[in-house]
């Protein structure tokens, strides 16, 4: 029996080949506005829409050197806010974000479409035919699906050829009912729906691997994936899955026996025989958003299905009496007292806003999806009733201002910006509801004394920004709702009014900033972008 190996360690960076992308410096950054890959444009211009900028080598600011402060005034804590934060801080995440291990008494009967059964564990020659089959396996990048062999080395064939047997089917139901408490924690699995649905078949020869990804989303409730590794051969081939600073190893090398590797590229080699070793299926599941990367194959090959898991239960609500972990009766009584004096204080902040541990996309961002301690955090916020609970995408902004010595007032030519200084702020929009509605507030800047957990919001540093704009995601590109971004919960005294958080229509919305603005010059160049964070 093949040994299963799993090793945790915290806070590991593997970086490795080709992986390593060299961030585009700030230096570097042409001077072509449309040089600078930037996900969407915020706010007006002063000049013109047409600017280019000049000496980004001078761009100075407090913001690059110190990302976390925003405002150097000096913080004033309010007792109310470190009572909440005292109160929420005891939530413990319920579950893990991933896990992995043998997959027992399994045996599967596969056919593939145009080659016939499969025998497992996997021999050379069917290797080599199913090799035929597949189609060399993309990844996403941005919105772009890419091929490239130095990123992901993989073949791979789609679900709609692949057929297994009902047993192995009710076997793989049988164990995602059994993960997804591992994966959400038992507390909030409360109605909950969860199906797999087979993706692809994935087939990695000697060589094969993929840096680190995200999974996207690949359809409405997806949150996590679910990789069968069937029986083959093979050593390497680790997957390392990462989330907030931990990271876990699937190391399931299946008994390899040396054979040589040249023979499964050896076309006149079509021996049929057993390998005789790696006879054991092993499973891994993560939850999508969590980065991953698969380690080279360096002998054999390995073979795996690969799920996507979704949530099927639209209708699931945080659970308002789900607060099992914590002392429910201490924890209402701190909210309510806390969030009493909060509301009567007219100087504290408008509303308290949490970063959320996982990311996710703007498609599927609603508190029926939240996974983790992001979803037992909303389930004690929703239990108090003195309190508005929202969600909400938290964007990391940047305001370029700049000189512009020549402004063409008709706009014609480029403006030339120079001088350029950077400012960083935060803003909050993409409200969405309990209810799962979308209620029409306002984008808000969000303000330093607004954030209940104030380290939580050290987004990269501004030199580094661009790698993330390099982030690959699994097999394709996606749509911009696909992509994958910081979201906040957002709360505040339900009796409280804010401005621009009322229910409006759409025509009413607008944007909320208190981000200071310097003194309009002649000649003196804003433009303000929103960074992928
Ligand atoms: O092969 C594996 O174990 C995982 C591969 C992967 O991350 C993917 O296909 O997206
Ligand atoms: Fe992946």
């Amino acid at each position: 029996m093949s040994q299963t190996f799993v090793k945790e360690e915290c806070g590991a960076n593997i970086t490795e080949g080709k992986e390593e992308i060299e961030p585009v410096k700030s230096k570097d950054v042409e001077v072509k506005n449309e040089d600078i890959e930037i996900k969407e444009e915020l706010i007006e211009n002063d000049v013109s829409s047409n600017i280019e900028i000049e000496n980004m080598n001078d761009v100075s600011s407090s913001s690059m050197e110190d990302e976390g402060t925003i405002d150097s005034n000096e913080e004033i804590e309010y007792p109310y806010v470190s009572e909440i934060r005292d109160a929420l801080g005891v939530i413990e995440n319920p579950g893990t974000f991933a896990c992995g291990g043998e997959l027992e008494n399994a045996r599967l009967k596969m056919i593939i479409e145009g080659i016939g059964p499969i025998k497992l564990p996997l021999n050379k020659k069917q290797g080599k035919l199913l090799k035929k089959k597949s189609t060399a396996a993309p990844f996403g990048r941005g919105s772009k699906t890419i091929v490239d062999k130095s990123i992901r080395n993989a073949w791979q064939i789609d679900a709609k050829d692949v057929t297994l047997d009902k047993a192995f089917d009710k076997l793989i139901n049988e164990k995602v009912d059994e993960l997804i408490p591992i994966l959400m924690g038992e507390s909030c699995t409360e109605n909950i729906q969860i199906i797999s649905e087979l993706y692809k078949l994935v087939y990695y020869q000697k060589g094969g691997h993929f840096v680190k990804h995200r999974d996207t989303e690949k359809a409405p409730g997806m949150f996590a994936t679910l990789v069968i590794q069937l029986p083959a051969s093979y050593k390497g081939g680790a997957l390392t899955v990462r989330h907030k600073g931990e990271t876990k190893v699937f190391d399931f090398e299946n008994d390899y026996v040396d054979y040589s590797d040249e023979e499964l590229d050896d076309e006149s080699d079509n021996s049929d025989t057993e390998d005789g070793n790696g006879d054991n299926f092993f499973f891994t599941a993560f939850f999508a958003d969590c980065e991953h990367q698969l380690s080279k194959v360096t002998a054999g090959h390995r073979l795996v299905l690969i799920y996507n898991l979704i949530c099927k239960n639209s209708t699931l609500h945080p659970n308002k009496n789900n607060i099992k972990s914590i002392n429910k009766k201490k924890f209402m009584m701190t909210m309510k007292n806390s969030v009493e004096e909060w509301n009567s204080d007219n100087n504290g902040p408008r509303f308290l806003a949490l970063k959320l541990d996982h990311l996710y996309t703007n498609a599927n961002l609603s508190f029926q999806n939240l996974k983790g301690k992001d979803k037992k955090i909303a389930n004690a916020l929703c239990s108090c009733k003195n309190v508005a609970v929202y969600l909400a995408t938290l964007t990391k902004n940047e305001t370029l201002i700049g000189h512009d010595d020549d402004p063409d007032p008709w706009g014609r030519k480029p403006t030339v910006m120079k001088d350029v200084e950077a400012e960083i702020f935060y803003s909050l929009h993409n409200w969405k509801g309990l209810d799962n509605a979308e209620p029409h507030f306002d984008t808000l800047e969000l303000h330093e004394n607004e954030m209940l957990i104030n380290e939580e919001f050290v987004f990269q540093k501004y030199e580094e920004r661009s790698e993330s704009e390099y982030e690959y995601t699994g097999n394709t590109g996606c749509e911009i709702d696909y992509f994958y971004n910081k979201k906040a919960l957002v709360f505040w005294p339900i009796c409280k009014k804010i401005e621009g958080l009322s229910r409006k229509r759409p025509h009413e919305q607008g944007y909320h900033s208190s981000h200071k603005s310097p003194p309009k010059k002649s000649g003196r160049s804003r433009r303000t972008f929103i960074l992928a964070v």
